[in-house]
């Protein structure tokens, strides 16, 4: 999307080789190979190259660094960053540091602003923010339209963010609310798994309605107890993602919920290494709703089928169990 707006995008791959044919002949081949990608698009593997398109580079008003890892890569990247960053950068204007991954560290329960603040400490004139919203990559990559939210204490962030992005593709709203939006999107892909797993029993799509529904009344639940606004979880990154991912047949959270829901075991279906950070934070999500003393039903049904060996029939059972209570 970037690339589609400006001609001085340049992405950093790891893999030389990927880097080598994003930066040639413009096409992805582990993630994305059936795509053109835009022919102004650029590509390295070499990351302080990278770092110095971007600090280096003619544009002083809106330097911008994306970084699209998983949660698994992000405290890597940041590192890797706090490492290569100079103590000063050339010119007056800030670097804005956007993050797309949507989760919570499973080991220590941190959300991403968390440990983008932890591996990047004390730089002022580093602005940080959330890049999130219902956004399938692959349609992204096709060029079509797209609606994302920026979330940053900076609302120069959001504005760097919308003077980069807009164009003839996506369009991006601000909004401070960091922790709503990183509620929302972890959050959805644990009830995009839960639809998965209903859909994939064939339950229909009134069962499939009252889980989105009810989904979004947990996660909201949960957001609002670590401190994120009501009204952002019928936003974009809330209510406009998790309709996405639950009903989308290309969310791979979803995939995950309809291959166990036909019976398939969870190792079986990551076996081929697929991104689910469903799967991922489930069980911080989970943790975190005890720890504020809250009720969330459908995570809660979700970390029984992946790890605790419940039937998904059992799981689907045991919630329409539950003691009546006002919606
Ligand atoms: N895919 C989608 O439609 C969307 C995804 N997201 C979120 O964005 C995040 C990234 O998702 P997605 O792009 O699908 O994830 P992928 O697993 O496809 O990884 C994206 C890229 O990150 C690279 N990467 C992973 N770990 C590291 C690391 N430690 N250091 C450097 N590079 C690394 C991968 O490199 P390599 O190819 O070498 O493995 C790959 O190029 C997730 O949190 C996801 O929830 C948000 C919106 C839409
Ligand atoms: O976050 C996404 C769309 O906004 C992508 O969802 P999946 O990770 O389930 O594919």
């Amino acid at each position: 999307a970037l690339a589609s707006a400006r001609s001085d995008t340049l992405i950093w791959a790891r893999d030389p080789d990927q880097a080598l044919s994003i930066g040639q002949r413009h096409v992805n081949p582990r993630h994305l190979p059936d795509i053109a990608l835009p022919p102004a698009l650029r590509a390295t593997a070499d990351f302080g190259a990278a770092l110095a398109h971007v600090l280096e580079g003619p544009d002083q008003a809106d330097r911008l660094i994306v970084l699209g890892v998983p949660m698994s890569g992000l405290a890597d990247v940041c590192r890797r960053l706090a490492q290569a960053l100079p103590a000063r950068v050339p010119g007056s204007a800030p670097v804005h540091l956007l993050w797309t991954c949507k989760g919570i560290s499973p080991d220590t329960h941190q959300w991403p602003h968390q440990i983008v603040a932890e591996t990047l400490p004390g730089t002022a004139w580093l602005r940080t923010g959330v890049l999130s919203g219902p956004s399938f990559a692959r349609e992204v990559a096709q060029g079509l339209p797209v609606a994302l939210a920026v979330a940053s204490r900076d609302p120069d962030t959001g504005r760097a963010a919308q003077a980069a992005f807009h164009g003839t593709q996506a369009r991006i709203y601000g909004t401070r609310d960091v922790m709503g939006v990183e509620v929302g999107g972890a959050l959805k892909n644990v009830m995009a798994i839960a639809c998965g797993i209903s859909d994939g029993l064939r339950l229909g799509t009134n069962a499939r309605a009252a889980l989105i529904t009810r989904g979004l009344a947990e996660i909201q639940r949960l957001g609002v107890a670590l401190g994120g606004q009501a009204d952002t979880f019928i936003g974009l990154t809330g209510l406009g993602d998790l309709v996405l991912t639950a009903t989308g047949e290309l969310s791979r959270n979803r995939q995950v919920g309809v291959a166990i829901g036909q019976g398939r075991s969870l190792d079986d279906i990551l076996a081929g290494g697929m991104t689910a950070e469903g799967v991922r934070c489930a069980r911080a999500a989970q943790a975190l709703g005890r720890e504020h003393g809250l009720d969330l039903p459908i995570t809660d049904a979700v970390c029984d089928v992946l790890f605790g060996g419940v039937a998904p029939t059992q799981a689907v059972a045991a919630l329409l169990a539950r003691d009546p209570r006002d919606e």
